[in-house]
């Protein structure tokens, strides 16, 4: 069974913005046993409203006879910081004020939270990581993360994410962040300001989750209704309200941002130079009916990162593929490693010779 911790940083955390956070704590979960050589480490990053318990959302990839088997791989995940699953964020107590961060919680980037994540990897004495893979969100945390430490990680499997948010992306989360600005109780310091524009929110997102095909399947009206309850109508409805259920607008304002700020080439002379310095062996994946994180973002490090693979995953599920088309991940991932291992006994050939 996976197991729960709490990392705690006691000293003062310095953001990329010059903003503190006095100390911090990180909920992570792990999941198998490190090796005597603690040469078995995969390092999960997750997505935008996920959390550490990367075997609800990723079940099919881990667990026993599955690609991640804990009897051979030691499997960790932490929430993000500025999370809302047990890691520091918007509704925590600021120790200095004793009261709730809420609006006062200092903006985020990418790069802080993988910082953070660092500290933690550290404590840990994790000095090299097999594998770190992330997607969408988790996916940009990964690739700061991979340049940030590129002696650290050895392989990097970025899932349908991307080098720099795109306009288009930063244009959908603002509009979300939009709707949240309209609801009147967030101008309050409460814990639930702006859930009901968290709602109208996630409602928006969906669309750029999934895609047309994935409601023509699963929402097409049965008859020639003239009722305003379409099917359609109240499973956006329903998602707003079951997001609203289990996250809190400061936190989703707060990553949305980090993602929009997410630029891999960001003070380092851009992406192309940036990508050159990544040394893990790095699988880059796509899914064909992305509209949030389109396949060219994900061809585009495949073509600056040296030596890198590429899967397509086929689907009418959109953006969202990425956490439900379990087989072709699982493709994906195994072919990459034994493409790896193919390489090497060709060279091993070549050096016997
Ligand atoms: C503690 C935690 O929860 S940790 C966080 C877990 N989540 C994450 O990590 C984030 C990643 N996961 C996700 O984004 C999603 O769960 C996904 C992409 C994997 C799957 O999305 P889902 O919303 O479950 O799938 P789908 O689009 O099929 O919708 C199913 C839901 O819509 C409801 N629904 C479907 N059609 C309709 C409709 N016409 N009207 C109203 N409701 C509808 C279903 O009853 C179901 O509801 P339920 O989830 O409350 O049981
Ligand atoms: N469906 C994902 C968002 C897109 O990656 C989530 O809720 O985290």
């Amino acid at each position: 069974m996976p197991t729960h911790h709490v990392f705690e940083y006691k000293n003062t955390f310095t953001l990329e913005s010059g903003a503190t956070l006095p100390g911090f704590q990180l909920a992570y979960t792990t999941f198998g046993t490190l090796n005597a050589q603690r040469s078995n480490v995969v390092w999960v990053c997750h997505a935008l409203t996920g959390s550490a318990d990367f075997t609800d959302w990723w079940c099919e990839l881990f667990g026993e006879g599955k690609l991640y088997d804990p009897r051979e791989w030691f499997v960790i995940c932490a929430n993000t910081l500025g999370g809302c699953y047990g890691s520091t964020g918007p509704l925590s107590v600021n120790p200095e004020t004793q009261q709730p961060y809420y609006h006062a919680f200092p903006q985020l980037t990418n790069r802080d939270v993988v910082a953070a994540f660092d500290l933690l990897r550290k404590d840990l004495e994790l000095e090299r990581v097999h594998t770190l893979i992330g997607g969408s969100l988790g996916g940009q945390q990964a690739l700061e993360w991979a340049l940030l430490q590129p002696d650290v990680f050895e392989r990097l499997i970025h899932v349908a994410s991307n080098a720099r948010h795109s306009p288009w992306g930063i244009a959908f989360n603002e509009t979300q962040r939009m709707a949240i600005r309209q609801d009147p109780s967030w101008a309050t310091d409460t814990e639930t300001a702006g859930s009901e524009g968290l709602k109208t929110a996630r409602a928006i997102a969906m669309l750029s989750y999934r895609h047309y095909n994935t409601y023509a399947a699963t929402q097409q009206e049965p008859g020639n209704s003239i009722t305003d309850n379409f099917r359609a109508s109240s499973y956006q409805v329903h998602q707003g309200e079951k997001l609203a259920k289990r996250f809190n607008a400061y936190t989703y304002w707060l990553l949305s941002k980090a993602m929009d700020s997410h630029h891999a080439g960001r003070d380092r002379g851009g992406l192309e130079k940036a990508l050159a310095q990544l040394k893990a062996k790095s699988l880059f994946v796509g899914v064909n009916s992305d509209v949030l994180f389109p396949v060219e973002e994900q061809r585009f490090l495949h073509e600056h990162v040296a030596h890198s693979s590429f899967y397509l995953i086929q689907s009418d599920y959109g953006h969202d593929g990425f956490l439900v088309e379990f087989p072709q991940l699982t493709e994906a991932i195994t072919n990459f490693y034994e493409e790896e291992e193919r390489l090497e006994e060709l060279s091993f050939e070549r050096e016997e010779r």
